[in-house]
This record gives C-alpha cells, sequence and structure tokens, in this order.
C-alpha cells in the first residue's frame, strides 16, 4: 500500500491544528511535528506542538521546504516523515499553502491536500479567543501570508479538497468522507 501524507492547509485560525488532533485521536494518524523560530504560545511544548528552534539552530537542520510566514521561520523535514511512515501508512501535516504545494509536487497522488476556509471575520474571532495576543495577531491578519491563505492558490487549484470549517461537526463529516474516498483510515 502507497503511504499517504494529509497535508492540512488553509490560513492561520482556520481549524487546522484542530483536524490534526482529530486525525490523531479519532484514525489514529500522527502529525508530523514541524520547526519553528516563533516563540512557544501558552502551553505549547517543544517535541509535541513544534520544535521550537532559535535562528541558529533553525538555520542547521535540512528541510524538504521551508518558509518565512509573519516574521517567522518555519520547515518540515523529509526525515520526520519517513520516519512516521516507518511506522504507519498514513501521517498528517498542518502548513500554509506554500508547503502544501510543495508536499503536492513532491508526493502528487500520495499528498491528500485538505485546505480550510473560513470567512475572515469568524478565523478573526477564533484567534482572539484562541489568546493570541493583539498586537500579533493584528500584524499576522495584515501579513501577505495569511491574506494569501484566504484563497486556493492556483497551483493547487482541482488538486485538493476545501471544506468551509464553519460547523466542527459537520467539518469532521466531511474529513470522514475524504478518508473514505482516499481509503486511509
Ligand atoms: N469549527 C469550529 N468552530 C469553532 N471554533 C473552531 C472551529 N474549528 C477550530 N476552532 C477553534 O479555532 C481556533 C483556531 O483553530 P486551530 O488552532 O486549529 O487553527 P490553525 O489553522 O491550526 O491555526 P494556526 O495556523 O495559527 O496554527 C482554536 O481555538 C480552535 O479550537
Ligand atoms: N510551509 C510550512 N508551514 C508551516 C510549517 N509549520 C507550520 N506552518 C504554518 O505556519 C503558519 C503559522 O503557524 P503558527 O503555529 O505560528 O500559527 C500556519 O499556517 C502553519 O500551518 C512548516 O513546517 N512548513
Amino acid at each position: 500500500m502507497d503511504k499517504k501524507i494529509i497535508v492540512i492547509t488553509g490560513a492561520s485560525g482556520t481549524g487546522k491544528t484542530t483536524i490534526s488532533k482529530y486525525l490523531q485521536d479519532t484514525y489514529h494518524i500522527p502529525s508530523v511535528i514541524t520547526h519553528t523560530t516563533r516563540l512557544p504560545r501558552a502551553g505549547e511544548k517543544s517535541g509535541i506542538d513544534y520544535y521550537f528552534e532559535t535562528k541558529e539552530s533553525f538555520a542547521k537542520n535540512h528541510y524538504l521546504e521551508k518558509v518565512e510566514y509573519s516574521g517567522n521561520w518555519y520547515g518540515s523535514s523529509e526525515e520526520s516523515l519517513n520516519k512516521t511512515w516507518e511506522k504507519y501508512d498514513a501521517a498528517s501535516i498542518v502548513v500554509d499553502t506554500k508547503g502544501a504545494i510543495s508536499y503536492k509536487e513532491k508526493y502528487g497522488k500520495d499528498a491528500v491536500v485538505i485546505f480550510l476556509e473560513v470567512d475572515l471575520e469568524t478565523v478573526t474571532k477564533r484567534l482572539e479567543s484562541r489568546g493570541d495576543e493583539k498586537h500579533r495577531l493584528k500584524a499576522r491578519i495584515n501579513s501577505d501570508e495569511f491574506q494569501r491563505d484566504l484563497q486556493i492558490p492556483s497551483e493547487l487549484s482541482g488538486k485538493c479538497y476545501k471544506i468551509i470549517n464553519k460547523n466542527i461537526e459537520k467539518t469532521k463529516e466531511n474529513v470522514n468522507k475524504i478518508l473514505k474516498i482516499e481509503k486511509i483510515g
């Protein structure tokens, strides 16, 4: 059986991490942990949410793809994915749309891309209630990356599943349907 990577993408706050946790809890599909130079949010732990790095330590790693997002660096490694695939047939990863394009280009049909969409007003409220600091939140929402990731990029058009993440139960049902179509889980 081909190994699959479920690439969850969309703008910040659209529910990507929530869906990767759903995949872990319901289907035992692990999430590939990525690296970032961003400071941890309250409750986030290195090795669980991210590998938190300094600029110097980040630069020493080898990445399959890396991006700058709203002033911080993020990167994911092929080695982490291969290690996960040694134990599991499917893994998930949470990345911005630039990262999702890289995964689609590299893994083709084995990269199942799910794009999450939420309207700007709702996503802003969700990020506020997640506890994101006000000044950082404003900068993030105004960033080119955030604005770009509100829509499916042309490179992924017709190559990804789109879910409008309004109601979480409906979103989970849609995820279930995608897994069935892709014969995962
Ligand atoms: N359908 C939903 N209804 C209401 N709240 C939701 C829904 N989906 C996710 N949330 C909440 O919205 C907030 C943002 O979700 P989450 O952290 O999963 O987004 P994200 O896309 O991973 O964000 P980021 O890219 O910034 O890490 C969280 O507090 C989460 O609990
Ligand atoms: N291309 C990549 N994008 C990544 C990676 N790890 C996380 N991300 C995305 O960055 C933004 C910001 O994340 P946040 O945790 O600071 O809110 C978000 O869209 C993540 O999905 C990565 O390795 N590569």
